[in-house]
């Protein structure tokens, strides 16, 4: 607020009512003023000007008649605020005595007052970058604050009473501002400087006085317009992000109040048609419904950390959500939820991009037939990009990784995307059929080929796999002499039967895979060199789920599906459970996560899997075993590893009573029960 005492002048000129226009001249010249204050018997009655006087001389050239004065004044306590009155043309300023202390005249009140106004105009706009002249009427610049000094790089001295008009360079008519107009986004420049900015009319009471230029450096200016661009830009990228999300993405604020919706609203869940009903609104007001439980926003906000679970919506509409907390400054400010539906599909964090996948046709002894390929991590999304390239193609192509890492689901989906997927994939254990009998397997026998064998003779699997895939599980596995014959085949393209004596030719592509290393076998002699090439075209090698922990969370989910929909039961992973999964290290990999996942699905108590099952299931039982089997003297630690081994499949097999059944429980295939039980007799 500005009050008179800030504006107020000094008075420097007395004079008496009955002093004559020759003297006052005289005083006024002698103390370089304007305006001169008439006193009658020691009273303030007016004042009069150098323009009064010389009006007055005008009409009456007399030096010796007294001087004529205006009395339109008006007395104000000084300390009270600024306030502009009608009729008036002068202020006085008075003390709390009465006694004068200066004057103003109203136009120099006016003035001062624009001043101040654009200097705390100025002071807000400190550091935005925003340049501001001010000009009178005649476009003499007045006023120039340090920011357009500095933008049009010109000192103050050199600007100040300058003709603005004269100096700026523009194609807008200056004088419309003079009439009252306001120009905005005006292109105007001064010594090569480049402003863009609005001009607007300075009024005082109902004159214009002048003109006010504000504007930015045009340069800084259109950065700034990119930047915004690129922001809007960025922004409608996100939401097109965000609408053709599989996720829906809620933003929490710290207390609990829903504050955005992105991405696909998941309306079963929330029980309403649209994101507007449920922002602004309190997360309590849906978790009282049994909506949203458990509620992952208190989970996160205690654990300070993100969180993952699967929730409920009154028992029906299910979720999978990840929590995660915000942090600013070190304070948490919110919480992001993504959050996918997993209620109709079997798993929606399946393999999204998966259509040209055909329905499979072939299924062996596991308890879920179906092959999904169910991942999440970027190392197998890339593995599976490559697989679908090549499944076009003919090349043999050999999968390496340890035993359970999916091997054979990924057989299934290259046969499946290749032109050879309407008929049927043709699948060998090497390691699982006795030597004897894989030959005949592989390539068939004529009638009377050997006692025992069909009268009418056999065909092989490289005949049935005719047009189609031939897939030679752990080929690692395969004898040495028959390692030979699959490399004739294999060279020459056609399969002589046992017995017969015409070939026949062959078209197959061969899926090879193993848990070996083949190169190693090589070196050892146990793999034929010549064969390793034929098989070594494309090769891939699928990493232990141990290196693709984000996998674990989308498999154990899927898994639980299939197993409760299997065993009809209810029931969900708590984030701890989920956690303890995350952490483990999996050495029977995919496999070994599913036979836990069947076990707390149907061994744990309660609708829940817990934190505690989970470690028992994964860490407990180890440790009984350890205690159980030993070896009873110093031995070299491969014959030790050996015997415990033994040990513990002889006690599995006593247990479950199947080399299948055992082979769930320890995590391995059951092709190597099979091989350790034909060791062991
Ligand atoms: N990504 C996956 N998605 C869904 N299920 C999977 C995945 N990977 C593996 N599995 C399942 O895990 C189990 C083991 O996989 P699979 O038999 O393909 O492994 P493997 O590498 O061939 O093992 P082995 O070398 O012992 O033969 C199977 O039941 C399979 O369906």
């Amino acid at each position: 607020m500005i009050i008179w005492n800030d504006i107020l002048k000094p008075i420097s000129v007395y004079v008496n009512i009955q002093s004559t226009i020759g003297s006052v001249i005289q005083k006024l010249s002698d103390h370089k003023a304007n305006i001169v204050f008439i006193k009658d018997k020691g009273s303030l009655v007016g004042y009069s000007t150098m323009e009064i006087l010389m009006h007055q001389i005008a009409q009456k050239e007399d030096l010796s008649q007294p001087i004529s004065y205006k009395n339109d004044i008006l007395k104000v306590p000084q300390f009270t605020p600024v306030e502009f009155y009608h009729n008036v043309s002068l202020i006085i300023g008075e003390d709390a005595n009465g006694e004068i202390v200066g004057y103003t005249t109203i136009e120099q009140a006016r003035n001062k007052i624009s001043e101040l106004n654009l200097k705390d105009l100025n002071l807000l706009l400190h550091g935005a970058g925003v340049g501001i002249v001010r000009t009178n009427i005649d476009y003499q610049i007045e006023y120039i604050n340090e920011t357009a000094e500095s933008i049009l790089g010109l000192h103050r001295s050199f600007l100040q009473f300058r003709d603005y008009k004269m100096l700026l360079t523009t194609d807008k008519n200056l004088d419309r501002v003079m009439t009252g107009e306001t120009l905005i986004n005006v292109n105007a420049s001064i010594n090569f400087k480049h402003t863009v900015g609005n001009f607007y009319p300075l009024r005082m009471g109902d004159k214009i006085k002048g003109l006010i230029h504000i504007f930015f450096s045009r340069e800084v200016f259109e950065d700034s317009v990119k930047e915004l661009d690129f922001v809007r830009n960025l922004n409608s990228d996100l939401q097109t992000v965000y609408a053709s999300s599989q996720e829906q993405i809620l933003v929490i604020d710290e207390s609990g109040k829903i504050i955005r919706v992105a991405g696909m609203f998941l309306h079963d869940f929330w029980k309403v048609d649209n994101p507007e009903n449920i922002i602004g609104k309190h997360i309590s007001e849906f978790t009282r419904k049994n909506i949203f439980q458990p509620n992952v926003f208190e989970l996160c906000k205690k654990q300070m950390k993100k969180v993952t679970s699967i929730q409920d919506s009154m028992g029906k509409s299910r979720v999978w959500s990840v929590a995660t907390p915000v942090y600013h400054e070190g304070k948490l400010e919110k919480v992001v939820v993504l959050s996918r539906d997993i209620t109709q599909e079997r798993s929606s964090i399946l393999d999204q991009s998966d259509e040209g996948f055909q329905p499979l046709q072939d299924h062996d002894d596991l308890n879920i037939n179906e092959k999904q390929l169910v991942y999440r991590s970027k190392t197998i999304e890339r593995l599976v990009v490559e697989i679908k390239r090549v499944a076009q193609f003919n090349s043999t192509i050999l999968l390496e990784g340890e035993s359970g890492v999916g091997k054979e689901v990924f057989v299934h989906h290259i046969h499946s995307a290749s032109p050879r997927s309407n008929k049927q994939l043709v699948r060998i254990n090497c390691g699982a059929i006795p030597e004897n009998l894989i030959e005949s397997e592989l390539f068939g026998y004529e009638k009377g080929a050997f006692t025992g064998a069909d009268k009418n003779g056999k065909a092989g699997l490289f005949e049935i796999a005719d047009n189609s895939t031939l897939f030679l599980d752990e080929i690692g596995e395969l004898p040495l002499n028959m390692q030979v014959k699959l490399l004739r085949v294999l060279q020459e393209r056609e399969v002589t039967r046992i017995g017969g004596t015409q070939p026949k030719p062959i078209n197959v592509r061969i899926i090879t895979a193993t848990n070996k290393d083949l190169r190693e076998l090589v070196n050892q002699g146990e793999f034929r060199e010549d064969l390793y090439y034929r098989l070594y075209v494309i090769p891939f090698s699928i990493p232990p789920l141990r290196e693709r922990k984000e996998d674990i969370f989308p498999l154990a989910i899927y898994f639980l599906e299939q197993f409760k929909k299997m065993y009809d039961i209810k029931k969900s992973f708590t984030p701890e459970a989920i956690e303890v999964l995350e952490t483990y290290a999996w050495p029977g990999n995919v496999r070994e996560l599913q036979n836990i996942v069947e076990r707390l699905t149907l061994l744990g108590e309660g609708e829940w899997i817990k934190r505690e099952h989970a470690l028992k299931f994964l860490y407990g039982e180890v440790q009984k075993k350890k205690t159980q089997l030993m070896v009873l003297e110093i031995m070299p630690l491969k014959e030790a590893v050996e015997e415990l081994e033994t040990q513990l499949i002889q006690r599995g097999m006593q247990k479950y009573g199947t080399a299948d059944k055992l082979s769930k429980v320890l995590g391995v295939s059951p092709a190597t029960i099979s091989r350790r039980m034909k060791k062991l007799k």
